[in-house]
């Protein structure tokens, strides 16, 4: 579904002109699509129909309340990383039976949160973990389920920074240890084995690493049934990649018939943590051009939006596509966007070609995934606002900080 479109020229969100939204809670301000939502959800469900399933949207990928109650009305479960990202989810009416617990540094304190809540599944990432854990749940007198996390050592084809499934990252157990990790597991009174977890890395373009690392933890639940270890689910995390700029996403109906085939006849149900395919290209960025600044080399269109607001640039080099709310006829110039930070690595954007003018609204598109929930306040800026739009109807869902918000906490010391 296009929910972004344009009428005379004007960008539009759904029913509503993105100017609007500028004029009424100021820019950089997070605008997202409860249509694209839903609609992004209902292609995974359509997609693992024919496979007993449960979503476990990442919370990291976008963790505003707002964005949690949609997907958990709609029935998804969650993938946190932390006490924070569960505190979240409650408070946003998420289902604790339906959060799986990922992350190498679970705190007593965080699993402690978890058991009380009575989450789904801890994924254990290191065997000090899992004591850690068994420990906790003794002294709250619970059991806890568990899966290991296996690292399948399946390169997943994408930026460095975001594989997590190769021997040399720092995620999950390696896969060849896992079976001894499971009788272990399965001795230790306050566990108890349900299922096992995998996830190889984010923004994946071919689908054959996913098949791949769903193959390899196959074999070993298998292996693990034949010596009695029986699991309920099998979770292949997310990691579905999105069009930013002319890459080719894996089509998820393949990815759901690939799935099909191979969980066809088992017991065991499917979960899948995504996070990007879900929010990614429900949301932009809107930011006003407060200064042109023309060069012998090149020009600069200073925005109002930072690194701090969106530091997928800075960070990965990731490429948004940045459009003009307001169409000019004037010819388009060559552009650097960047941002009002003291970096060179504020950018936003290379050598963009746009008809613009100081005072006018930019989008960076496909903002929706790692945007705001990676925004910072460095330069002391406050975290901008965010929006919901529901076809004509506009929820301003977080209000922008003020200077008090980003001083709060903090004391002179003596
Ligand atoms: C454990 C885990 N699950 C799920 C995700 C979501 O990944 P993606 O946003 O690529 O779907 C991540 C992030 O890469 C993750 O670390
Ligand atoms: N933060 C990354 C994705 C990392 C996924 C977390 N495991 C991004 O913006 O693309």
């Amino acid at each position: 579904m296009n929910t972004l479109h344009r009428i005379d020229g004007r960008l539009h969100l759904e029913g509503v002109a993105l100017d609007t939204l500028a004029e009424r809670y100021g820019t950089p301000l997070y605008v997202y699509s409860r249509q694209a939502l839903e609609s992004a959800y209902q292609a995974y469900s359509d997609a693992f129909a024919a496979t007993p399933h449960l979503i476990c949207y990442a919370v990291k990928a976008n963790s505003s309340l707002a964005i949690l109650n949609v997907f958990a009305r709609l029935g998804a479960g969650f993938d946190i990383v932390s006490g924070g990202e569960l505190a979240r989810v409650l408070a946003a009416g998420g289902d604790p039976g339906k959060v799986v617990f990922s992350g190498v540094g679970k705190t007593a304190d965080e699993m402690h949160a978890a058991l009380e809540a009575g989450i789904l599944c801890f994924n254990v990432e290191s065997v000090s973990e899992l004591h850690r854990l068994n420990r906790v749940a003794s002294e709250l007198g619970k059991v806890a389920p568990v899966s290991f996390r296996v690292n399948p050592d399946v390169d997943p084809k994408t930026h460095p920074y975001i594989s997590t499934g190769l021997k040399e990252n720092k995620f999950g157990v390696p896969i060849a240890d896992a079976p001894a990790l499971y009788r272990l597991a399965a001795s230790l009174p306050h566990l108890q084995v349900t299922g096992i977890d995998c996830h190889i890395g984010s923004q994946l373009t071919d689908l054959s690493p996913l098949a791949d690392a769903a193959d390899r933890v196959l074999a070993l639940v298998d292996a693990l049934a034949a010596e009695g270890i029986a699991l309920h689910h099998i979770d292949l995390g997310g990691g579905v990649g999105i069009r930013y700029h002319d890459e080719t996403p894996p089509d998820l109906a393949a990815y759901g018939r690939t799935l099909a085939a191979r969980f066809a006849g088992r017991r065991e149900k499917l979960l899948l943590e995504p996070g990007r395919s879900l929010v990614g290209n429900a949301g932009l960025l809107l930011t006003r051009v407060e200064y042109l600044k023309p060069g012998e080399d090149k020009n600069f269109a200073i925005v109002d939006a930072a690194m701090n607001d969106l530091m997928r640039p800075a960070l990965y080099e990731a490429y948004h596509e940045i459009v003009a709310i307001d169409e000019r006829p004037t010819p388009a110039k060559r552009y650097d966007i960047v941002g009002p930070i003291c970096e060179t690595g504020d950018f936003l954007g290379f050598a963009r070609y746009l008809a613009i003018e100081e005072g006018d609204l930019l989008a960076l598109l496909s903002a929706g995934a790692y945007g705001m929930s990676m925004a910072s306040n460095y330069n002391s800026r406050p975290r901008a606002a965010e929006v919901l739009i529901n076809r004509n109807e506009i929820y301003l869902i977080r209000e922008r900080e003020t200077k008090d918000s980003l001083m709060a906490g903090e004391r002179l010391a003596d």
